[in-house]
């Protein structure tokens, strides 16, 4: 059996606190420094690792079949998807909120805890559906793949349900935030498959990781 141990990474805002985080406990992969490759695949020959470039929202599939030992993916993809995966540990990057969002102009006279019937754009339709329905609200979905902050301006639907970090995007289509509904940070998800199987080298990784962050946080404090 392999002991080689692949990693699913996504392409986009998370790789590289990915990759400095695998630094820091000796995971390493120069392959990957190579300017403008296409490739999707990369390899540490030496420490027997592999690294495959996916789409954020592919990161959980990866792993769940075991194509991947390992991932790296938003709490968001999670709870949107809600696959069998193990994810042994908060990796305490990528900050950001998932939020309830109107124009600011709507939001004026609005009181959410009247609405009883709501449409909404967002990538996160399964999210969005549980949230209004534990408060007995009936919604309207309408799944959008990205600018979600475009809905409202041109009549799609009044309200959005999207992740927020800086705040810039609600604030340059004037749009605010009017509920959160959940914290999200990076986790480190595992195939539980391969946690039984590599279970040596993959319990070394969660531990090293582990200890990796519980001293960034003792430093921030
Ligand atoms: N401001 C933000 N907006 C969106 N995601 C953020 C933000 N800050 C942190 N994240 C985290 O980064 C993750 C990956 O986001 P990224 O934009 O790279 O992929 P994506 O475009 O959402 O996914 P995909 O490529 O599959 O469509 C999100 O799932 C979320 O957990
Ligand atoms: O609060 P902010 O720092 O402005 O970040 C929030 C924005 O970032 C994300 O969009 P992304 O850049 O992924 O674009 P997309 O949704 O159009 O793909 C998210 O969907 C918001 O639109």
């Amino acid at each position: 059996m392999s002991d080689w141990i692949t990693f699913a990474l996504p392409k986009g805002r998370i790789m590289q606190d990915s990759m400095e985080l695998f630094g820091r406990i000796g995971i390493t992969c120069p392959e990957m420094n190579e300017k403008g490759t296409r490739k999707l695949v990369f390899e540490n020959p030496q420490q027997k690792f592999r690294f495959m470039a996916v789409r954020a929202t592919d990161v959980p599939t990866y792993v769940e079949y075991g194509c991947a030992d390992l991932g790296v993916v938003g709490k968001d993809t999670l709870l949107e998807q809600g696959k069998d995966l193990y994810e042994p540990l908060d990796l305490k990057f990528g900050y950001c909120r998932m939020v309830v969002a109107e124009p600011k102009a709507l939001r004026g006279e609005d009181d959410p805890s009247s609405w009883s019937h709501i449409r909404v754009a967002t990538k996160y339709p399964n999210i969005t559906e549980r949230y209004f329905a534990a408060k007995g609200i009936q919604v309207e979905l309408i799944k959008l793949y990205g600018s979600i902050e475009l809905a409202p301006l041109v009549g799609l639907a009044e309200r959005i349900v999207d992740l927020v970090s800086t705040g810039g995007t609600l604030k340059a289509n004037n749009m605010v935030e009017v509920e959160t509904i959940a914290e999200i940070t990076t986790r480190l998800i595992v195939n539980r498959a391969s946690l039984k199987t590599k279970h040596r080298r993959i319990s070394r990784i969660i531990a090293d990781l582990e200890a990796v962050i519980a001293d960034e946080v003792r430093i921030s404090q």
